[in-house]
């Protein structure tokens, strides 16, 4: 799997940790805020999906149908990010998925650059909370994508920043709109959970690693 291949971007809620819980969650929690309730099937619609345009998923669920400006969006979203911080606050390596440091190390060992390509702007906090920051040759500012997933932008970023070409590095991503922004950027797509248009599937991160490990 890993033969001609360079690099590894990494996509992080959902891949490198379980935070796609906490965004669903806190998103369930503001619409309950607003007066309404939200079904569990946001939490997949939402991943790999900026926060404005998850809110709008969000809204799209409001029985009154009420419209928002663009400024009491921005307020939405800003009390959206304030529960989802509270409830990431105390994250720390525990909290890393299974496997995640020993792929880590063994990818650094084998000489292969290492990129995320998150949407997130919490991205960079959880990275030093979870104490994996040092292993990142790359991290894109998802402030400086114009087009989020499924465009190809964030993954054409990363691969830009590790100065390799897309065809020779490994895109891993947890979200459809993911694999999509993989495909299109040229690399090759590795899928956490059940996802389709995959050269590989993994159902966890830690599948991943052992077969890398049974393969080498
Ligand atoms: O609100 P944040 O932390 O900037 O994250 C933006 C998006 O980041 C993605 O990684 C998550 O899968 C989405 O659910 C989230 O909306
Ligand atoms: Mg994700």
């Amino acid at each position: 799997m890993l033969k001609n291949i360079k690099g590894v971007v990494f996509d992080m809620d959902g891949v490198l940790t379980e935070t796609s819980k906490a965004h669903f969650e806190a998103w369930r929690d503001l619409s309950n805020k607003l007066g309404f309730n939200i079904p569990d099937t946001v939490g997949d619609q939402v991943r790999g999906i900026s926060r404005l345009e998850s809110l709008e998923i969000v809204l799209s669920y409001d029985a009154k149908k009420r419209a928002f400006t663009d400024a009491e969006k921005t307020s939405l979203t800003d009390d959206k990010n304030a529960i989802y911080l509270e409830k990431i606050k105390a994250y720390s390596k525990r909290d890393l998925a299974p496997g995640t440091l020993e792929l880590l190390k063994y990818l650094q060992k084998k000489e292969i650059r290492i990129a995320l390509a998150s949407a997130s702007r919490n991205a960079s906090f959880l990275l030093k909370a979870m104490e994996i920051d040092s292993y990142f040759d790359g991290v894109v500012d998802p402030s400086s994508i114009k087009n989020g997933k499924p465009a190809p932008d964030i993954f054409t970023k990363a691969v830009a920043l590790l100065g390799l070409p897309a065809e020779k590095c490994l895109g891993v991503e947890d979200a459809q709109a993911g694999i999509e922004s993989i495909r299109s950027a040229g690399l090759i797509p590795v899928g956490i959970g059940p996802l389709e248009k995959c050269q590989y599937r993994f159902d966890t991160l830690n599948d991943f690693y052992q077969a890398l490990l049974l393969n080498s």
